[in-house]
């Protein structure tokens, strides 16, 4: 145990010191958690090396602290008490305690942030000083908060507020009914994407996104979903994969097909990082009309006059993408369906490619413990930490939980990727580690892939 202990501590020392030269190296000084100016480093994509050290500090951090503290210390406040965690973020985020606090680096009093939004006084101090507790806003002298590092990425500019208002309120409502869903005889092993502990909680018989889009009350949670997902894209740094995968390597004209791309937020990345390839969105007919008309010509001009990028709708459950793409590029899709429909859209998939074409399925892979010959090619932390990093890694889980509760649908691992792409005629190539998520590399299952 001595042993393990000094590894752990090894681990932390030696992760929090690459950490602390990461930051360094770009402006001479780590950044403070008093700071509310961003440090230049925190609108990038972290280097590999920087990525691997914050999983490795908080899976040590984490790991040193439940194996050397009373275990019933632990349960309390690591499993417990942090559940009233998201319920006071949404009071401070409702009241958006961060833009009242800005520009007041002195802080302000609760008495006056109270009046201003409208929450008594004294139980909003005791909320705030929970928050400060974990940094997010700190008690600057009795009773007078002032924003830090962490509270300003909640300003309500920014849309990390809106991912946090869904899931302070939607995910946090909807997971108190998660215990009664499971143990409901019909819901419990059903995928319908409407027998979820969201729809418990909602008592209405729609799955969340068409309940969102069909009831006029609920299409603000629409709405801020979307603008939350550019947060999540972000704080998970999803555009990783803009450099980690060798689209430079594609010849000049070479076509890729975002299936599902939304509005084109990775679209958008790939055709100003890459300007030699020919992009191709695909959505319903709704985002497509936004993308055409809204984002593409503020975000990138260029690819539209340059004739870069083609919008085509289409429901992926009825007709197949593009034919003859090099590239079929999927994220965040199959995750929301069960196995029956990720197989429709791979075989529709399957059927537009041509000899020598790509599909890059960009997804968490779940790891579990065990190590199969699949998992085998997947990064496993440094001993003695858990192999999947434990608390370094915990989003994947947490994520997958998320789409259980939201949707009934979840997170798949590499084994379970590798099956439904041969159901659907399709064979593995490779698994490309993006940072936090993956991409599932498949061909076409003949010739040579
Ligand atoms: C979670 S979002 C992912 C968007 C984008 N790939 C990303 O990662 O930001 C899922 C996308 O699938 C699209 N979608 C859902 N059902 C669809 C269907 N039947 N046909 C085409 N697109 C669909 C949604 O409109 C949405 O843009």
């Amino acid at each position: 145990m001595v042993d393990e202990i000094s590894a752990l501590l090894s681990l932390i020392n030696t992760s929090a010191r690459s950490l602390e030269r990461g930051y360094t190296d770009e402006r001479g000084r780590v950044p403070s958690l008093d700071d509310t100016e961003p440090h230049p480093l925190d609108g990038q994509i972290s280097s590999p090396e920087m990525r691997e050290a914050v999983q490795v500090l908080e899976g040590a951090c984490a790991q040193l602290c439940a194996t050397l503290a009373r275990p019933n210390h632990t349960v309390l406040n690591k499993f417990f008490m942090t559940a009233l965690e998201p319920s006071c973020l949404r009071v401070a985020l409702n009241c958006k305690i961060p833009d009242i606090l800005q520009h007041k680096p002195a802080g302000m009093h609760v008495a006056d942030i109270g009046k201003i939004c409208g929450v008594d006084a004294p139980k909003l101090a005791r909320i705030l000083r929970l928050l400060s507790a974990k940094h997010c806003f700190q008690e600057v002298e009795r009773d007078v908060f002032a924003n830090t590092r962490l509270s300003v990425q909640l300003l309500s500019a920014n849309p990390l507020y809106s991912l946090g208002l869904h899931m302070t309120e939607d995910t946090t409502q909807g997971a108190t009914q998660l215990a009664e869903t499971l143990a409901d005889a019909e819901w419990g092993p059903s995928t319908d994407p409407a027998h979820s502990a969201f729809n418990k909680v909602t008592n209405q018989p729609l799955p969340m996104f068409d309940f969102w889009a069909q009831d006029p009350e609920m299409q603000s949670h629409g709405t801020r979903f979307g603008i939350g997902m550019l947060g999540w894209g972000t704080a998970v740094e999803a555009e990783a994969v803009v450099r980690a995968y060798p689209w430079h390597a594609l010849p000049r004209g070479a076509t890729v097909c975002d299936l599902g791309g939304g509005v084109g937020a990775m679209a958008i990345a790939l055709a100003r990082a890459h300007p030699h390839l020919r992009l191709k969105l695909q959505d319903l007919p709704a985002r497509m009309a936004q993308a055409r008309a809204v984002v593409w010509p503020a975000e990138c001009p260029a690819a539209l006059a340059e004739d870069r990028i083609e919008f085509k709708a289409i429901d992926f459950f009825a007709e197949a993408p593009i034919a003859g793409c090099d590239v079929y590029y999927l994220k965040n899709i199959l995750h929301a369906f069960p196995a029956a429909e990720c197989r429709t859209i791979l075989k529709g998939v399957r059927q537009a490619m041509k000899p020598g074409s790509r599909v890059l399925i960009h997804e968490y892979t779940l790891q579990t413990a065990g190590r199969s010959a699949l998992q085998q090619q997947l990064t496993h932390a440094p001993a003695p930490l858990l192999g999947n990093y434990g608390a370094g890694r915990i989003r994947q889980y947490h994520l997958d939980v998320s789409l259980m509760v939201l949707v009934n649908g979840g997170e798949r691992t590499l084994e379970e990727y590798v099956q439904l792409a041969e159901e659907a005629g399709l064979r593995f190539v490779r698994v490309w580690e993006f940072g936090d998520m993956n991409g599932v590399e498949l061909c076409a299952g003949e010739g040579e892939c």
